[in-house]
């Protein structure tokens, strides 16, 4: 079997690109500087949870599971070496999202100096709501992000405190490498992080646009 290209065995596309530290208020609550330039990690195309395909699963071992609302950006075309003028162009639409991290993970990693790989990127770790198109979002850089643990609110921001604004953000991930239709570009996270446990309903909106509703579980 060997010698044959790969690309008859691995697939192509479908990059999910994080943003870290991109709202003041939640740098803060972390303890974390706000950044200079963007802090980018990804996040894989198997930890994505479909609205409506089961619930969020808490890994094993995890003793801190916290959810973070974010703006997901929907690429439509290619991104190579783009300015922030083209980036509107080149982008198809929305999503609601949620980076679920494993705080405990990421403190342990942090601490060590290692990746984020385990705290990120575990099997339901990014779950999504349906797809929004640009077209029914006049001003995506001016719209309320908000996340609910069974009754309270706990995150309630707007995703105008970005430090980095979603055309900066794809022009610049474009200087380092391409985007394709398909990818994903999640956009940072407001204030109000926490943990969620077993039998939690988290809610979570995007101004009048889109509301989405996820069951949390334990992995067995
Ligand atoms: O884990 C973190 O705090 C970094 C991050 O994803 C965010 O700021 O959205
Ligand atoms: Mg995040």
């Amino acid at each position: 079997m060997s010698g044959q290209n790969i690309s008859k065995f691995v697939q192509w596309g479908r990059n999910i690109v994080a943003v870290g530290r991109n709202y003041r208020d939640h740098c803060a609550e972390l303890g974390n500087a706000v950044p200079t330039k963007p802090l980018l990690f990804m996040k894989p195309p198997s930890s994505y949870l479909e609205e409506g395909s089961g619930p969020i699963l808490i890994p094993r071992g995890c003793m801190s599971c916290h959810h973070e609302v974010e703006l997901g950006v929907v690429i439509g075309d290619v991104c190579c070496d783009i300015s922030e003028d083209e980036v509107m162009s080149r982008i198809a639409g929305f999503a609601l999202t949620l980076d679920m991290t494993a705080r405990d993970f990421q403190e342990e990693a942090k601490k060590n100096g290692n990746p984020w790989t385990l705290a990120k990127c575990f099997d339901t770790a990014l779950p999504v709501s349906k797809f929004i198109p640009i077209s029914d979002i006049a001003d995506p850089g001016n719209v309320k992000i908000w996340c609910k643990v069974n009754d309270e609110m706990r995150q309630n921001g707007t995703t105008a405190d970005m430090v980095f604004s979603i055309s900066y953000l794809v022009s610049y991930i474009s200087q380092y490498f391409t985007l394709h239709r398909g990818d994903l570009v999640l956009t940072g996270t407001p204030a109000g992080v926490g943990s969620v446990n077993v039998g939690d309903t988290i809610t979570a909106g995007l101004g009048d646009f889109i509301t989405m509703k996820f069951d949390v579980k334990q992995r067995k």
